[in-house]
Parts: structure tokens; C-alpha cells; sequence
């Protein structure tokens, strides 16, 4: 993001030819106070925005206003029509990376609901710069999971948290917990829902009174009671034993449960966020998960990206845990943020975390991070090469491209110009040094003009 959201400033770029209506309209926006100036030619945006357009404006052109400028206004753009809006073309807006669309005379008071937006993105806005120092990651992937999560964390839905093992579950959901502003707020309560023991009758969830079962020799509360006016986190939901589900959806639904072994019911209000790295709605499908309580958990689902989905974020949560373990800022070489950068982590960011680790304890002395601090265990096996490169990842990426019509001759043209980018990138735009790590001439970087892959967008790419 380049600027920082300004609440009360905003750019606007029109694409009407009724200049009469728009010049009301900026007139309105101007006299509650917002400031607003119009955005020249090839100009670029640094603070949210409004693009105006009329019936006589262009779909084409409003498109192509929205998508220049919607990577420097992040989420910040909104798209004002001063006509009725041409069926279906509002989600063509949105697509385009519009953040919403609405037409200025079917409101009430349009500018209040602008200046709720605008009051909305600048809390958002600082949300995001908190999520960024605690749940890091810079790639696109990421930046967007953590505006969704700013998002849920505004609301108090249910929130079903999906992804592999090791992508940060249970620490997005320590951060919606921090970031909830429910007035007294009571604790985050976490449990792991593999380790409920079915004949125990989900006395972890409910409690159970003295004597409900062997070994029951005092009254204890469960989980469903210490979360009351706080956040209930059932990791690994989709192991909760089928026994417990209709229970569980009565808490949900009711806000009532028994304790085991007893007949008086009791209340409870917390958030939930549940988590799985299991397909839900296939256990749905095969009847291993109540459909109606996957319907009641799931008011938001955010998927957590693998790591392997996001490895241009590896270097900077290498920095981030080496920080962590030897708190200070040392530099690490190149080579071991490419090793880094290449492996497999079927274990994702944890992984990473404990490999970052054993590279920090194995670490001597003051200077950089050398490939010599990578424990042997961990070191390439060359041997191996395609376990190195990821062949499973490389063969799903290849299968993508030739399912979308790309032929032999594209797929080496693409590996060859990915493989010179990455080289030059790598070197800061140095093409001896980039050439000498592809081992070919210089010439040929010189002559490298970056590329667009055309994909024939209406190809299914599974
Ligand atoms: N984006 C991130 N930034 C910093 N640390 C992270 C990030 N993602 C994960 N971690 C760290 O990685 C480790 C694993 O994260 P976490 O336990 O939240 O994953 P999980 O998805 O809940 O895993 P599991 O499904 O196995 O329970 C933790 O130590 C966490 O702090």
C-alpha cells in the first residue's frame, strides 16, 4: 500500500458525460466535510477513491479506470453511478477490484454511506497494520486472507477457519480473540477436538457432575462454560466425534447445554471459531458431519494459503524467526534464503519455524547465516533433485498449463522467461550476475523483455 488511508480525503475520477449531475454531486461530498479532488490523467492513486459513470460512460472505460488504479487503493475504491447500473455490471465492478458499487439517487443519504465506508477502511486499515506485525506475509494470497480476517474480526459470525496443518489456524484465531472489542470480554478457550474421548460423553465440551462416570470424583466445568462471554476455539472440528454434534448444535442454536450426569440446563454466549485441515463439506457429503451444524459454524470461512502457495513470504518469515530466536537482526546468506525459498514444507510455516530454528541453534558466532548452519538432516539431497524441486507441485503446475492449451513449445518458453525474471530479481537487476547464475550469456538477459502468459480465460483450469 503506498499511503496511508486519509478518512476524510478522496480522489475521484469520472467517466460522465452529464458533468451538471456530478458537479452536484462532488458539490454534496465537499460540504460534509470530505475533501475530494479529481484525479488527472495517468495519475495515480495513493488514498481511496471514487470512480463516477453514467449510462453514456463505456463499460470498457470504467473497467479498465477501476483495474489501474484498484493495486494502489487496496480495497479502497468505490464505484458511484449517477444512472441505473447496466444489469450484471456491478459485480464486473467488483472484479475489477471496485470494493463496492452503488447508485448515488437509490440511497438515502449517499453521503453518509460513503463517509461510513471511508470511517470503516481507516479502522480497517489500522487492523491490517496490527495483523501485518503479528501474522506474517507480504504476498497477495496473504494480504488478502488477512483483510478477510480483519473483516470477521469486526463481526461476531461464526467463523470456520480451513487449511493444512501448520498454516497458522490457531494463531489467526489468537488474533481475532485480541482483536474483538465485545465489551468484559472473557478468554480464548481452546480445544482440540481430536483428543475428545467419546465415552467420556463430551465432558470436555460440557463438564460433568460428580460421579457421572468413573473417575468423575468432583463437579468440573468444560469448555463451554469457561468460554462464556469469551471465544470457544474447537480445533480439528471435523474430528469431533458424531455422538457430540446435535449437542453441540443445540449450544449453538439454544445458547443451552447439560453438564454429563446432570438434568439442569445451562447458558452460555461465546464466539466460535472452529478450524479444520479436513474437507468439511465432503465429510458433509459422506455423512461424517451434520450438514446443519456445518451450515451454523461456517458464517465466514477463510482458507489459510499452504506455504508452498505463498514462497515469495519465506525470506521474510525467515527473518521473522531467526529474529525471534536470536534477537537480533543478522544477515542471512543468499543461498540459504534460496534453499529455503525452493524445499517442500509439508509441515508449512511450522515447519519452516522449526528448520529456522535448528539453522539458529547451529549458528556460531556473530557473522551472517551460512548454508554451513543448515543441519546435514536438512541440507538438498542432489541425489534426490525432483523431491528438491517439488516435482509434485512442478507436475500440478504443468498439468494447469496444458489443460489451458499451452503447448510444448509455450511451456518452455515460460519455464525459460520464470527462470531469467527470478534470476535477474534475485540479483537486483544485475544480468552479469543474473547470467552467470543461469550459466548463459548475458546477451541473452539483455534481450528478455518480461511477458504476459495469455491463458484462454475460458478454458476450465482445474
Ligand atoms: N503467518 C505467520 N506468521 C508468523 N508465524 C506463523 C504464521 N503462520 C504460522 N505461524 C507459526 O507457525 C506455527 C504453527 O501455527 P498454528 O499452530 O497456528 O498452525 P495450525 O494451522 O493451527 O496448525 P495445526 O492444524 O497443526 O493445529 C506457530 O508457531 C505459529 O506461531
Amino acid at each position: 500500500m503506498l499511503n496511508k488511508l486519509a478518512k476524510d480525503e478522496l480522489w475521484f475520477k469520472s467517466f460522465c458525460q452529464t458533468s451538471s449531475l456530478l458537479a452536484e454531486v462532488i458539490h454534496t461530498i465537499a460540504q460534509s466535510g470530505i475533501k475530494i479532488q479529481a484525479l488527472h490523467f495517468q495519475e495515480t492513486a495513493t488514498s481511496p477513491g471514487i470512480i463516477f459513470f453514467d449510462s453514456h460512460a463505456k463499460k470498457a472505460a470504467v473497467l479498465e479506470g477501476i483495474l489501474e488504479q484498484a493495486p494502489f487503493c487496496e480495497q479502497q475504491l468505490i464505484a458511484i453511478s449517477l444512472d441505473v447500473i447496466p444489469n450484471g455490471f456491478s459485480w464486473q465492478l467488483l472484479s475489477a477490484g471496485a470494493s463496492d458499487v452503488f447508485m448515488w439517487n437509490s440511497v438515502e443519504n449517499p453521503v453518509q454511506v460513503l463517509a461510513a465506508r471511508l470511517s470503516y477502511w481507516d479502522k480497517a486499515d489500522k487492523q491490517l497494520q496490527y495483523l501485518q506485525s503479528k501474522l506474517i506475509g507480504k504476498s497477495n494470497i496473504w494480504q488478502a486472507a488477512l483483510r478477510q480476517i480483519s473483516d470477521m474480526a469486526a463481526t461476531d459470525c461464526p467463523i470456520l477457519i480451513l487449511g493444512e496443518s501448520g498454516t497458522g489456524k490457531e494463531l489467526v484465531t489468537k488474533e481475532i480473540h485480541h482483536l474483538d472489542t465485545r465489551k468484559d470480554k472473557q478468554d480464548l478457550v481452546v480445544v482440540d477436538c481430536t483428543t475428545i474421548v467419546p465415552s467420556l460423553s463430551g465432558s470436555e465440551l460440557f463438564g460433568h457432575e460428580r460421579g457421572a462416570f468413573t473417575n468423575a470424583i468432583s463437579t468440573r466445568d468444560g469448555a463451554i462454560s469457561l468460554a462464556n462471554g469469551g471465544t470457544l476455539f474447537l480445533d480439528e472440528l471435523g474430528d469431533l466425534p458424531a455422538a457430540l454434534q446435535p449437542e453441540l448444535l443445540r449450544v449453538l442454536q439454544e445458547g443451552t447445554y447439560k453438564r454429563v450426569g446432570s438434568n439442569t440446563w445451562r447458558k452460555a454466549h461465546f464466539r466460535l471459531i472452529s478450524a479444520t485441515n479436513r474437507d468439511l463439506a465432503e465429510e458433509v457429503k459422506i455423512g461424517n458431519f451434520r450438514q446443519d451444524l456445518f451450515y451454523r459454524i461456517s458464517g465466514w470461512v477463510c482458507h489459510l494459503p499452504a506455504l508452498r502457495e505463498r514462497r515469495e513470504d519465506i525470506p521474510l518469515l525467515v527473518d521473522y524467526f531467526l529474529k525471534k530466536v536470536h534477537k537480533k537482526n543478522q544477515p542471512v546468506a543468499p543461498e540459504v534464503y534460496q534453499y529455503l525459498s525452493a524445499r517442500d514444507y509439508p509441515g508449512n510455516v511450522r515447519e519452516l519455524q522449526q528448520l529456522v530454528s535448528r539453522i539458529a541453534n547451529k549458528h556460531i558466532g556473530e557473522g551472517p547465516f551460512t548454508v554451513g548452519d543448515i543441519p546435514e538432516a536438512d541440507r538438498p539431497h542432489f541425489q534426490n533433485r525432483e523431491s528438491f524441486f517439488g516435482k509434485e507441485e512442478l507436475a500440478q503446475a504443468v498439468k494447469r498449463m496444458i489443460y489451458a492449451g499451452l503447448s510444448l513449445k509455450d511451456l518452455k518458453e515460460i519455464v525459460t522467461n520464470i527462470a531469467k525474471e527470478v534470476a535477474i530479481d534475485d540479483e537486483h537487476g544485475n544480468l552479469k550476475q543474473a547470467a552467470q547464475k543461469l550459466g548463459c550469456s548475458e546477451r541473452i538477459l539483455q534481450m528478455h523483455k518480461k511477458t504476459d502468459i495469455y491463458i484462454n480465460p475460458y478454458l476450465k483450469i482445474c
